[in-house]
């Protein structure tokens, strides 16, 4: 069993630092990349955010033009009725109207224009980072947890939705209120616009305050939120290790205390904008009272009109109000800046088994493999194989043995290319895999894993996946051939049983088969394969062996083994210890020659009879 697979260790706090801490950035390149992504995700949608920006303009205009229309409704209009002119105050009362409805369809059409700006660029960002991601090399998936592939594709393009569908819009639309009715009011009586002006101190120390606060709070709630994301990926994707274990209490109080941080930390942001909301309230009625007296004393003098001081407490009461919604959104934005940072940094990661720019075709490919002074180790970590010199005449089957850690997996990988050497190279029919066309590299390597992955969809649609084109017959075959057709076809929906269908799951043994008719169908050249280690029951042991068989046969097949019967059909067998070949030939030679594969021979062979 697989039990002991740990959890990922690192524990990613997307809240945390923006920048990957795998690289070294400095944070005006890190404004400069987020800037680039910015600008490529808008440029196809430029006219129509453009448009939006002049709607929203309009929208302001429409309504900071009410109240200086109640002002002449007033102190025009009704003077004139009274003299028996209704003209004056129906003509502004048309106006009025008029604005509103101006204000109010072009404030609709602000969100639905936003909302297909927002959704185009966010359809394009999702699509972008999945075909990043995808094609990135297997060393960069192997630092990078899945908790953190998941905050980019959830909560960081979510950030973005929330800033893009409606916060961009409200605080522009927020910003330009503000000003628009400063000026109205101040053209309007610029006595009553100094009122203003002084109220806007206490309103920007209260607002830095805010902001202040509530970056801190929001960061904060921000890693809360992610380790308690984190650690539910982490606690479902190694369960069996956690079941096995029984570390389910132990886990649940961890998570416990993990969101019980989680909520305090919102509480605390809760409180941090009641605050700010119950101070703006405070500020804002406060400023129309000072404009009612000072005002309203004026009017006594006969020093200003009625209407005009109406307006002017419109106006004041209207100031502060978009206030609110700047700070409502300005953690969207922070958050939003914070999630386009770390996009920016996923999508400028460059695979680190890049594509050959000159291809070199492989069509037919005969399968003899050269490793030639190979020098490899896993990123900047210490060598793991120093120096290997190797030649597979194509059809051969060499099976690698060796203890744990000796290297075998490291010479699988290197030759089906999830990574490149340090130095030296592999060669498949003397081209560098550097240089081979990876389309035809794909076709003409196939590597078999021990997890032996299905994908959730029928049976037939897993076995596919080794040549999408097969048709039903040919995927039949391939699975008559590997031996695992009789039992595909009394699954309850034959070959279109759901892989996933409850009651239905598969055998670790009865996975490897589908596995092995994957491969059969996709029929490489080389056929690099990861042999199962866990044991099976003898019927299926022996199934699984005669699938393998029909499976090597007729091509170049690099197996590391851990079965004695997959060895000793091996054409030849290199004993891997520290990087290094020690032994190689085949397997009745080295039994012969009494060395370290002859010792291990007899020790799997006792361990067999003993079960
Ligand atoms: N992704 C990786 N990153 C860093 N080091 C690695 C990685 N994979 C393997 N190693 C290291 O490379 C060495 C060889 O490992 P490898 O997996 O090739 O051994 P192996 O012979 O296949 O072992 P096993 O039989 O246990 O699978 C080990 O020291 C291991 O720690």
């Amino acid at each position: 069993m697989s039990a002991t697979t740990a959890p990922g260790a690192a524990t990613p706090a997307p809240g945390g630092p923006a920048r990957d801490e795998h690289e070294d950035v400095a944070p005006a390149e890190v404004r400069r990349r987020s800037l680039g992504l910015l600008g490529t995700l808008l440029r196809p949608v430029a006219r129509r955010a453009t448009l939006t920006a002049l709607v929203v303009v309009v929208a302001q205009l429409a309504l900071v033009a009410g109240p200086a229309l109640v002002a002449v409704g007033i102190d025009r209009g009704i003077p004139a009725l009274r003299a028996g002119d209704s003209g004056p105050l129906l003509l502004v009362a048309g106006g009025y109207a008029l604005t509103a409805l101006v204000a109010g369809t072009f404030t609709a059409a602000t969100v639905r224009m936003a909302a297909t700006v927002s959704q185009t660029v966010l359809l394009e960002l999702r699509r972008r980072v999945f075909r990043h991601t995808q094609r990135l090399s297997l060393e960069f998936h192997e630092r990078y947890t899945s908790g953190r592939i998941i905050s980019r594709q959830t909560s960081d393009l979510e950030a973005l939705r929330e800033l893009l569908d409606g916060g961009v819009t409200t605080l522009a639309a927020s910003g330009l209120a503000m000003t628009f009715t400063a000026v109205g009011l101040t053209l309007l009586d610029w006595r009553s616009g100094l009122v203003l002006l002084v109220a806007v101190v206490p309103g920007v120390v209260l607002t830095r305050w805010f902001q202040m606060r509530s970056q801190a709070q929001y960061r904060r709630s921000r890693t809360a939120a992610a380790r308690v994301i984190v650690r539910f990926v982490e606690t479902m994707t190694g369960i069996r290790a956690v079941q096995a274990f029984r570390r389910e209490r132990q886990v649940a109080e961890v998570y416990a205390e993990e969101s019980e941080e989680y909520r305090a930390a919102n509480a605390e942001a809760i409180r941090v904008n009641g605050v700010f909301d119950t101070g703006l309230v405070l500020i804002g009625n406060v400023t129309v009272a000072g404009v009612l007296l000072v005002g309203g004393l004026r009017v006594l003098d006969g020093a200003l009109d009625v209407g005009v001081l109406v307006a002017a407490v419109l106006y004041a009461r209207r100031f502060f109000a978009p206030l609110a919604q700047i700070g409502m959104f300005y953690n969207s934005f922070q958050s939003a800046t914070a999630a386009l940072e770390k996009l920016s940094g996923l999508l400028a990661q460059e695979p680190t088994v890049p594509d050959p720019v000159r291809p070199v075709r492989l069509p037919e490919p005969r399968g003899d493999v050269r490793f030639d002074g190979v020098e490899f180790g896993y990123a900047d970590g210490p060598t793991v194989l120093p120096h290997l010199d190797l030649h597979v005449p194509a059809g051969q089957t060499v099976a690698l043995v060796g203890e744990t850690g000796a290297g075998k997996s490291t010479v699988a990988k290197l030759l089906a290319r999830f990574y490149d050497p340090r130095s030296g190279a592999v060669r498949l029919d003397g081209v560098d895999l550097r240089d081979a066309d990876p389309g035809d590299l794909r076709t003409a390597m196939v590597m078999v894993t021990q997890e032996a992955y299905l994908f959730s969809g029928s049976v037939a649609a897993n076995i596919a996946l080794g040549r999408p084109s097969a048709t039903r017959q040919e995927i039949e075959q391939a699975a008559r051939a590997v031996g695992v057709h009789d039992l595909l076809a009394s699954l309850p929906d034959g070959y279109d049983t759901d892989v996933d269908t409850r009651g239905v799951r598969l055998s670790a043994g009865q996975r490897q088969l589908v596995s092995f008719a994957r491969a059969f169908l996709a029929d490489p050249a080389v056929l690099v394969l990861d042999e199962a280690t866990s044991s099976l029951d003898i019927p299926g042991e022996q199934l699984v062996q005669e699938g393998l068989r029909t499976l090597l046969t007729g091509r170049t097949a690099v197996v590391i083994a851990h079965r004695l019967s997959t060895v000793m059909h091996a054409d030849r067998v290199l004993v891997v210890d520290d990087g290094r070949v020690v032994e190689d030939g085949s397997p009745q030679e080295l039994v012969a020659a009494g060395g370290r594969f002859a010792t291990l021979h007899t020790q799997w062979q006792e361990s067999l009879r003993s079960t």
